[in-house]
Order: structure tokens, then C-alpha cells, then sequence
């Protein structure tokens, strides 16, 4: 270091090249640029002052804080070409269509309920924010298939104001189909602010796009069987009491539907809740049950099977994809227009729920022995006891009101959906993907 710094300091000063040249036009120029960087050096100052003292960061809001995961920044949008992307995905292509904005387009049910209306002919525009709860490159490539019949995601949160506004602006939807949610009744434990922030914000944000909006649209959304939470009478039927949530998951959907109540008593929104029973099929979500107990027996490893005291059976009302967007056409095809406008109601309008199930709850078991046989591999089991977390020992749907009000009817039984879902799952991920996970 010493040998370093004593080259360093032998170095012969260079005489010439900071002499001062005696020519008084140099010298005034000299003089031009040094009062010239003084004065650049004292503007820099002065707005690096300016920005201290008025720079104020955004309030931090906790249900946009959600440091375990996820951007929900909206990325590019506006523009003419966007807004020709747009208009040209939600436009209408036979007489008695209808124009729906499908939030969560990249989910798995927002997949095949975007797909089925497109090929009937109606205008569909998708919402999504591609967060990471489950392998994004699964939502890229439901997209990527969205896209190849004509689908156009927006990407976005619809938690942002902005943009809901803006395509309602663009667009004229005549119809929500509203499935943007934090899903997994589990999750709700380790990171509950995403659950207040898609499941509670993200609707009420929606909600008041769609109040606002001229036309307002009819709303058909997601809720769910969780709802019912400890209820003991089975089947479950809607007019069952829902006001004990085994989880914050069931809370918040439930707490959805108070909120769709206020909407629909104070403006006139045309508002229809489905609860969804343990939807599952192709292109299905890797954090559920029957997802990852296929991986996880292909891949030899143990699985967890949960089973209440006394091993008791634990089941569910497993419904396959196909029967769940019947009933979310029928749906929005029987849902009557909002009655608000400018903000304001002007009548009563629909206020809907349906239980949306298969109605044959299957143990938890006969699901993995199903699997066994279509993989053809057998499972490593391991009992385990009900975890305390949210899990709720069985769902069974009553599904008569949806059965005369929407005239819809299940017609896939577990074996035939598991098949289906297998068939696909080898096709996928043998395909260059690796599983989830
Ligand atoms: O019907 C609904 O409303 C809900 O259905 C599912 O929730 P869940 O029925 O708990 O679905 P899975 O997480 O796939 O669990 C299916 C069954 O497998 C059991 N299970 C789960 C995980 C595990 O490791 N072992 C196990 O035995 C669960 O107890 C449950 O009985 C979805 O994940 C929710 O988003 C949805 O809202």
C-alpha cells in the first residue's frame, strides 16, 4: 500500500496543463465557465432542497403492502393501439350477445369461463395481475391459450381505480364476471393481508367501477362452500346459516357477499354470488388437493391425507370445470340489468346466490385411489389429523335452487373429471413444464 501511495505521490505535477493562459479572452472564458458551473452546481442544490423538503412518499397502505409476494403494479396500458387490443376483444359478434369483463381471465376458472363465452360469440376482455400464489408461468400459458382465440388479457389489479375506469370508459360491458380472488383456504394463515387485499378491497374497488359505470353492468362473481364453515346440516343449502367461517378465506367471500348486498340495496347493481364446491379439471390450480397429490404420487412422495377424530372421513363435493362454467353462462344469461345510473339507483334490482356443486361429496381417500389407478402409480399415504387452519370435515351441495333458477345440472362424476384432468396434466408437463412446485 505504502509502495502504492509513494509512486502515486512521486508522480512530476504536469506544468502547462492547469497553467493560467494570460490571453484575457481565455481568461474571461475561464471565468464564463466557472461562474457557469457554479451556478449549475448551485441550481442542483437548490432542487435536491426543493425535492427533500416537498417529497412526501405515498402513504403506506397495509392492503397494498404485501412484502411475501407479488407486484400489483399495473403494467402498460392506454394508448390508442391498447385501446384497439381492447374494444376488439369485448366486441360482440352475434345479435343478443353479451360484453363481459372476466377478472381473474388467468385463473383457472376465468380460463374456461373466458374461452366458452368467446366461442359462442360473445365480447370477453380479460383482467388479471398474474400475481406468483401459484406457478405464473401456468397463468402465461392459460393466457398464451386465451390469446390464440381471441382473448386479450389486461394486466392489471382491480384494486386500481384507474384502470377499472378506464375500460369502462373504452368498453360498454354489459356484464362482470367477476373471479380476480385470493383463493386456498390454507394460504389465509400465512399471508391473511392478501386475502383483505384481492377478496375485500379488490371488490369493493370493483364495485364502485361498476356503480359508476354508464351503462352498469350485471354482476355474477365467485363466492364459495366455504362459506357454510361449521354448518352441520347437509346437504348445504342457501338458506343455511354461514356466519361461523372456519377460515379468514371463508370470511372474507363471505364478508364479499354482505358487501355485494350493500351494492346492490344502495345502487342498483344486479349482483349473483355462485359458491363454487372444489372446482378441479384441466388446467386446474397446482394448491389444491387433487393438483398436487398427482404430482406428489408421480413423483413418488409421501402424500398427507387429512382425516377427522376417530378417522373420521374427510370430504368434498368435488365439481368438475365444465359443470361450474354451465353454470356461470347460465348465470349471466339470466341476470337482469342493473337499475342505477349516474351513480344513483333508480329501482330495485337482482340479488342472487346459488350453490354451485356436484352433490356427491367422495372421501378424500377414494380421490387418491381414483388417481392411483388413472397414474397408475400407487401413493405413499400418511394419515394425518384435520389440521385446526381452516379446513372444514365435508361439503355437499344442495343444488335445487340453481337447478330451477339456472337450469343447471351436473353431469361429470370424479372418475370421469380425474380422467380428464390426468389426460392433461401428462400432456402439460411432459410437454417441457415441470410441475409447480
Ligand atoms: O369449495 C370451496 O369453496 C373451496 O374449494 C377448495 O378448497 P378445499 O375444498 O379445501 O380444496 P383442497 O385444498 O384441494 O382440499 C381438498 C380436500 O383435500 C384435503 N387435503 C388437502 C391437503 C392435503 O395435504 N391433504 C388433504 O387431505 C382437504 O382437507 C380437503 O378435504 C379451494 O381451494 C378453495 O379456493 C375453494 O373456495
Amino acid at each position: 500500500m505504502s509502495k502504492h501511495m509513494s509512486y502515486l505521490d512521486n508522480i512530476p505535477p504536469t506544468p502547462g496543463k492547469f497553467k493560467m493562459e494570460k490571453s484575457p479572452y481565455v481568461h474571461n472564458k475561464l471565468r464564463w465557465h466557472s461562474s457557469l458551473m457554479k451556478l449549475t452546481f448551485w441550481s442542483f442544490v437548490f432542487l435536491v432542497l426543493i425535492f427533500i423538503f416537498f417529497y412526501r412518499p405515498p402513504p403506506s397502505n397495509p392492503l397494498t403492502q404485501d412484502p411475501s409476494r407479488r407486484s400489483l403494479r399495473t403494467h402498460n396500458w392506454g394508448g390508442p393501439v391498447w385501446e384497439k387490443r381492447v374494444r376488439s376483444s369485448a366486441r360482440i359478434r352475434y345479435s343478443d350477445g353479451i360484453s363481459v369483463l372476466v377478472t381473474g381471465a388467468a385463473g383457472f376458472v376465468g380460463t374456461h369461463v373466458s374461452t366458452a363465452l368467446k366461442k359462442r360469440g360473445d365480447g370477453v376482455l380479460g383482467l388479471d395481475n398474474f400475481n406468483d400464489y401459484y406457478d405464473p408461468s401456468l397463468k402465461r400459458a392459460r393466457q398464451a391459450l386465451l390469446d390464440r382465440s381471441g382473448v386479450f388479457i389486461v394486466e392489471g389489479d382491480i384494486n386500481d381505480s384507474t384502470l377499472l375506469r378506464k375500460l369502462f370508459e373504452v368498453v360498454a360491458f354489459t356484464h362482470v364476471m367477476h373471479l380476480a380472488a385470493q383463493a386456498g383456504v390454507r394460504y389465509a394463515m400465512e399471508n391473511p393481508s392478501s386475502y383483505v387485499h384481492s377478496n375485500i378491497a379488490g371488490l369493493v374497488s370493483l364495485l364502485e367501477a361498476c356503480k359508476s359505470a354508464n351503462p352498469q353492468p350485471a354482476i355474477v362473481w365467485a363466492s364459495s362452500s366455504s362459506v357454510y364453515g361449521l354448518n352441520k346440516k347437509v346437504p348445504f343449502s342457501e338458506k343455511d346459516r354461514t356466519d361461523q367461517p372456519a377460515s379468514l378465506y371463508a370470511a372474507t367471500k363471505k364478508a364479499g357477499e354482505e358487501i355485494a348486498h350493500t351494492y346492490n340495496h344502495i345502487y342498483g347493481l344486479s349482483l349473483t354470488a355462485l359458491r363454487f364446491f372444489t372446482v378441479y379439471g384441466p388446467w386446474g390450480r397446482p394448491d389444491m388437493a387433487y393438483f398436487f397429490f398427482t404430482r406428489d404420487i408421480l413423483k413418488g412422495k409421501t402424500i398427507s391425507i387429512f382425516e377427522a377424530a376417530n378417522h373420521g372421513t374427510v370430504a368434498r363435493d368435488f365439481t368438475y370445470i365444465d359443470d361450474i362454467v354451465k353454470g356461470c353462462l347460465a348465470a349471466l344469461d339470466t341476470a337482469e340489468q342493473s337499475t342505477g345510473s349516474g351513480g344513483k339507483k333508480k329501482g330495485p334490482a337482482q340479488f342472487r346466490i346459488y350453490n354451485l356443486g356436484n352433490t356427491s361429496p367422495v372421501p378424500v381417500s377414494d380421490l387418491v385411489s381414483i388417481l392411483e389407478r388413472l397414474l397408475k402409480v400407487s401413493a405413499k399415504r400418511n394419515f394425518i389429523k384435520l389440521p385446526q387452519n381452516g379446513d372444514v370435515r365435508f361439503t355437499h351441495a344442495n343444488i335445487s335452487l340453481a337447478q330451477r333458477e339456472l337450469g343447471y345440472k351436473p353431469s361429470t362424476d370424479l372418475q370421469t373429471g380425474l380422467k380428464k384432468f390426468v389426460k392433461w396434466y401428462l400432456g402439460y408437463y411432459s410437454g417441457g413444464k415441470k410441475a409447480a412446485g
